[in-house]
């Protein structure tokens, strides 16, 4: 299966088993022979899979090498990225070279940031390993890390050369991370296809992973072609992500994985959108139920004032007011811009 995404800068899609060794082919349709590549990869995945994708970039002529960091949400911090530029320079990389950035959403996150910026831009190839990067942050180009104050603070918009997204990397993904990318998928049924909740509720998706992953990246290249910059429609991409986002950050990008995190944050969203009437009864249960399938949490300690508090840095605050991702049901959803300080009388509802 194969997709082409057309924003600021145009790039496919390879959905196929197996293609992960193909990368030095697929590099070769887009760089200079002989050009270098750094693989980016972290601690848990490059012993698993960073061979195989050296042998397949020296095998097309690139000058290839591997760089990792200490897996986990806790490296996704300037420091790592700091010590990328240190690669990057110390291998001599030009503008006409490139990244590749091997893993999760958190090593896609970090090494698109430092393509972003080293040399102010070079390409990246993104070859994730992960339900939820095969299915959403390998797409779309927010590249970026966190910050101790809060979550993807720091970072830029900058799209992917190619993406090679090879499912076969999912059986050695543990059942705790392939829950927290249904998460995600969880999230492009609320917003925007009954159809997929249903399938995601109904039926056995490990028996269709291909379908999934291409249903929510088609999604996702949807959205992001009609607004790459996170203007107006791609908030919409952001359900669950105000509330979760300060989950994350609360406790520290440790307790609670991205996943876990957002399908709490939906719940939590689904519950105000109710309180007020503007989201049909029984949302959040219908939620609630999917979350529990895949064997997510559905709520936190945490008080309600606090995760409140939390959203204060949140990028979708303007001002003194927030846009909040609502439902009106499952499949539809709209944006809808507050004031901040009425976010307080939804305390007794969380
Ligand atoms: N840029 C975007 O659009 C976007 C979208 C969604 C999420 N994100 C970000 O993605 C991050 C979460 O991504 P994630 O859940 O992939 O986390 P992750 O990258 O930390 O990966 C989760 C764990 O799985 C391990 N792993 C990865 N692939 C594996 C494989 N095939 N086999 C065995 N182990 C494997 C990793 O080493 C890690 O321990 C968060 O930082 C989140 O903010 C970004
Ligand atoms: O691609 C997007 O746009 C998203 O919002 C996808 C989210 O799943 C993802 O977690 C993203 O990193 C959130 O971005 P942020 O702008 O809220 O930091
Ligand atoms: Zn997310």
């Amino acid at each position: 299966m194969e997709l082409t995404v057309r924003t600021s800068g145009t790039y496919r899609i390879m959905i196929e088993r197996g293609c992960m060794d193909a990368v030095g082919e697929r590099a070769g349709e887009l760089f200079k022979p002989g050009a270098k590549a750094v693989v980016i990869s972290d601690s848990n995945v490059l012993p698993l899979y960073g061979k195989r994708i050296l042998n397949s970039l020296e095998a097309a002529g690139f000058s290839a090498s591997l760089f990792s960091f200490p897996a986990g949400e806790e490296s996704k911090r300037l420091s790592s990225i700091e010590a990328m530029y240190a690669e990057c320079a110390a291998r001599g990389l030009t503008r006409s070279d490139f990244l590749v950035a091997l893993g999760g959403g958190v090593t896609g996150d970090m090494a698109g940031f430092a393509a972003a910026t080293f040399l102010r831009g070079i390409p990246f190839i993104q070859i994730p390993t992960t339900l939820l990067a095969q299915i959403d942050s390998s797409v779309g180009g927010k590249t970026g890390v966190d910050l101790p104050q809060g979550k993807n603070l720091v970072g830029a918009f900058h799209q992917p050369a190619l993406v090679l997204i090879d499912p076969d990397t999912l059986s050695t993904l543990s059942p705790r991370y392939f829950s927290d990318g249904m998460a995600e998928a969880i999230k492009y049924g609320c917003i925007k296809s009954r159809e997929l909740f249903d399938m995601i509720l109904r039926e056995d998706v490990s028996q269709k992973i291909e379908e999934l992953i291409f249903r929510c990246v088609d999604i996702k290249r949807e959205v992001v072609e009609r607004d790459e910059f996170d203007t107006g429609e791609r908030m919409l991409l952001n359900f669950g992500h105000t509330f979760g986002h300060a989950l994350e950050k609360l406790y520290d990008f440790k307790k609670l994985s991205h996943g876990e995190a957002v399908g709490i944050g939906m719940v939590m969203m689904a519950k105000c959108g109710e309180s007020k009437g503007i989201t049909k009864a029984g949302t959040a249960n219908e939620i609630i139920a999917a979350l529990e399938k895949y064997n997510l949490p559905t709520k936190d300690e945490m008080p309600a004032g606090r995760v409140i508090e939390a959203t204060a840095l949140d990028k979708k605050n303007s001002g003194n007011r927030i846009s909040l991702i609502l439902l009106k049901e499952i499949g539809e959803s709209f944006v809808d811009e507050v004031f901040r300080g009425s976010l307080a009388e939804l305390t007794g509802v969380l």
